[in-house]
């Protein structure tokens, strides 16, 4: 970062959408929490769900940070992970594939033309209650079948589940109806953005997990309908109840760059 300007880009993953910054100079102020909410404020800002640097690291081929639009260093963020896949080959640090370094470990990812497939932890550990699950997928998430997805308050009800069910710490929530064997719909309330966005990646994927573990679902590659559009989840389930070798597909796309002036801090 030089001393007048932020050099940055904005991409989106399925309506899910970030400022990316190439920070491997390490020289964007981390700990500027009101700095990185305003950057991502929708009206005073650029407008984002989250902000991600990509950093250097010494045994990948890079390092992402990611921050909610509150301006707090979050947890993993699936379509986030696919956005700075792709801003790296724009960079061209990376070719067709990689591996990098993100606050749950390392992550592989491929890129084909748009989009970006991205391989995520695995998943040991289901808790089922009657109405809903609750699963970590690098983020903390709940899954909750709804029979009227389309006329659900998502910001109120996510909102009121976040905080009574999880206290502080909070929870992602997700809401989803299945639509067919193999594609369910979902609508998400994000922690740390505080209202529900497009789409959420680990969300998406915490959802498959929890209605295949629970019999709602046969397949073990489930298509996801969101309001920014169509994501891709497969996996490997165990005799145990466990995931491995799970993958996130979707689009993520460059929508533009441009610099901030930091006079506007
Ligand atoms: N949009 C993200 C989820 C980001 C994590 C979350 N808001 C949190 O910190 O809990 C995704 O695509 O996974």
């Amino acid at each position: 970062m030089d001393a007048g300007v932020l050099t940055f880009s904005k991409y989106q993953a399925t309506g899910n959408d970030f400022v990316l910054v190439d920070d491997r100079t390490e020289t964007f102020p981390v700990d500027n929490k009101a700095f990185i909410a305003r950057l991502c404020h929708r009206r005073f800002g650029i407008g984002a769900d989250g902000l991600i640097l990509l950093r250097n690291d010494t045994s990948s081929d890079f390092r992402m940070i990611y921050f909610n639009a509150d301006g707090a260093e979050g947890s993993l963020c699936g379509n986030g992970s696919r956005c700075v896949v792709a801003f790296a080959k724009h960079l061209g640090i990376i070719g067709d594939s990689c591996n990098f370094q993100a606050i749950d470990g390392m992550h592989e990812a491929t890129i084909t033309g748009e989009a970006v497939r991205l391989k995520m932890g695995n998943v040991s550990e289901i808790r089922e209650k009657e109405q809903y699950s609750f699963l970590d997928t690098g983020s903390p998430h709940h899954v909750q079948e709804v029979e009227d997805l389309p006329g659900l308050d998502v910001p109120v009800e996510g909102k009121r589940l976040r905080y009574s069910l999880y206290g502080e710490k909070g929870s992602n929530i997700n809401f989803v109806r299945v639509t067919e064997p193999d594609r369910v719909s979902v609508r998400t309330y994000e922690r740390g953005v505080e209202d529900e966005t497009f789409s959420c990646g680990t969300g998406v994927t915490a959802v498959a997990l929890a209605l295949h573990r629970k019999g709602r679902l046969g397949e073990q590659r489930i298509a996801v309908d969101t309001a920014g559009g169509e994501l891709q989840v497969e996996f490997n389930n165990d005799q145990h109840g466990g995931y491995s070798n799970i993958w996130l597909s979707g689009p993520a796309r460059k929508v533009y760059e441009g610099t901030w002036q930091l006079r506007n801090q």
